[in-house]
């Protein structure tokens, strides 16, 4: 048996609350748990307890206790969970009970979702997802997380895992037949047909980016000349004072960002300085800082005054094709004239329709169509942008055979990273047996 610390945690959030969850995991929790509540109740059933003190047998709390005997638990070792009164006293007194025994102590964080992942009960990419979900501000994000979370890229990983495989069967069985020319060349010319369609199916992944987007936010800039009504925007849309307002142009210095949640979507709007030529160095740092986060967002609104002629984006920002919106319609006499939404970030007027345009682009940007992305983060792009490369030179490779398979031990290595498990040596050598390939 392993010898590994047992840790406790509290894992509902910090600071008063109604009711609290510890949870334990590791060797001693049988005699932790014994030790404060008399007993161990029915496996996975909760049983009402007294919680004392064992040092000195006073009362503690009385809870709700759960016993999750390995391998039956969420991280594979034994584990309870005490449900205790949320007062901070009752939780620390609870907490530094159980840290008395021997072995116990404070959990890292991520601790528990580790130790599943090292007793196999998760494995990375369902390890990403939970922590997803706990961050999920929006209910599309949350969604996201979920899925990944229950194994959609795990179930991607394993499908590409064994086509390498397959593919690296056959180009080990061009190099076994190597003397006979005919069968040679028609097991290498399988592998590269497997590796192509892999390829072309990893291609079509990355080429989606609405994984990350949702995971991270759909980023809008509003970006215009000074005195505009950008921050007025931001705030009517925020429906709250978040950025300073006033009639003198070149307020809005620094960026101003704002988290909303558009019907389930998550934005991030941010306001900037108003572009303008000249200005001093504070204003010029302000505006160098709009132009950079306007290039890297997904939608720029390009704000202007209907009641001041007012000029056309810079052609940084032109390149980006800004969605253009007029403001002040309030004050301004008849029709822009143009294509542009017209608003009144003051009165409000058009704002909706404004809201609906936003929804609608977001939408586009974090609704993938067709199957969802098996990408939601930076790390699987890498990976599976590794994994894509080492194909594409496994495809290309037209002299030794040894040297075009090893390609396909390095894409199948980049895709056992999504999961963590890279124990792909260890198949190939079950699949050889099983196929009785060479000799
Ligand atoms: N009270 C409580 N609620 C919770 C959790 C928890 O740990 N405690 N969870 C924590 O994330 C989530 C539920 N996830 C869980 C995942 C696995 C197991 C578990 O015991 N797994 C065992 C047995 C599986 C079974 O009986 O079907 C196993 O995998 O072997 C428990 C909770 C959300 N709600
Ligand atoms: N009449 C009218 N005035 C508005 C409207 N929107 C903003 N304003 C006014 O325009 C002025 C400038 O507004 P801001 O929101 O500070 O403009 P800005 O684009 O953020 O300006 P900078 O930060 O200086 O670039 C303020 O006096 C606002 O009250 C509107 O829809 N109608
Ligand atoms: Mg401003």
């Amino acid at each position: 048996m392993k010898t590994t610390d047992t840790i406790i945690a509290l894992a509902s959030g910090q600071g008063r609350s109604a009711i609290a969850l510890l949870r334990i995991s590791g060797p001693a929790t049988g005699d932790v748990v014994t030790a404060l509540s008399g007993g161990l109740p029915e496996p996975r059933y909760a049983a009402l307890r007294r919680l004392t003190d064992p040092a000195t047998g006073s009362l503690l709390d009385r809870g709700l206790v759960l016993w999750f005997p390995a391998p039956a638990s969420f991280t594979g070792e034994d584990m309870a969970e005490l449900q205790i009164h949320g007062g901070r006293a009752v939780t620390a007194n609870v907490v530094n009970a159980s840290l008395t025994w021997p072995g116990v102590r404070l959990a890292e964080p991520g601790e528990f979702a580790s130790r599943a992942f090292e007793n196999g009960k998760l494995d990375l990419s369902a390890v990403e997802g939970l922590a997803d979900l706990i961050n999920a501000e929006t209910a599309a994000q949350a969604k996201q997380a979920l899925t990944q979370a229950e194994g959609s890229l795990r179930t991607h990983a394993s499908d590409w895992r064994m086509r390498l495989l397959r593919a690296q069967a056959l180009a080990e069985a061009s190099i076994d037949f190597s003397d006979e020319d005919d069968v040679a060349g028609d097991a290498m010319a399988q592998a590269k047909g497997e590796a192509a369609a892999l390829l072309e199916e990893l291609t079509g992944e990355l080429q989606k980016r609405s994984g990350e987007r949702l995971r991270d936010g759909f980023r809008i800039v509003i970006a215009g000349p000074p005195n505009a009504g950008k921050s007025s925007l931001l705030n009517a849309i925020a429906a709250r004072d978040v950025a300073i307002v006033s009639a003198e142009a070149g307020t809005t210095r620094d960026l101003v960002e704002v988290h909303l949640d558009l019907d389930g979507l998550p934005v991030i709007l941010t306001d900037t300085a108003g572009l303008r030529e000249g200005g001093g160095e504070i204003e010029s740092e302000g505006m160098r800082r709009a132009r950079s986060r306007a290039a890297e967002a997904d939608l720029v609104i390009w704000l202007i005054d209907a009641t001041d002629p007012q000029p056309d984006p810079p052609s940084d920002l032109e390149a980006l094709s800004p969605l253009p919106v007029l403001n002040k319609i309030d004050q301004a006499d008849g029709p822009g004239g143009s294509d542009a939404i017209a608003i009144s970030a003051k009165s409000g007027t058009g704002l909706e329709r404004l809201l609906d345009v936003l929804k609608d682009r977001a939408g586009e940007g974090l609704e993938a169509a067709g199957e969802p992305p098996a990408i939601t983060r930076a790390r699987h792009r890498t990976e599976i942008e590794a994994a894509a490369s080492a194909l594409g030179r496994f495809i290309e490779e037209d002299s030794a055979a040894e040297l075009a398979a090893e390609e396909l031990r390095v894409a199948g290595r980049h895709i056992g990273r999504l999961t963590g498990y890279i124990d792909v040596e260890e198949i190939l050598g079950a699949i050889f047996g099983e196929f009785c390939i060479g000799k």
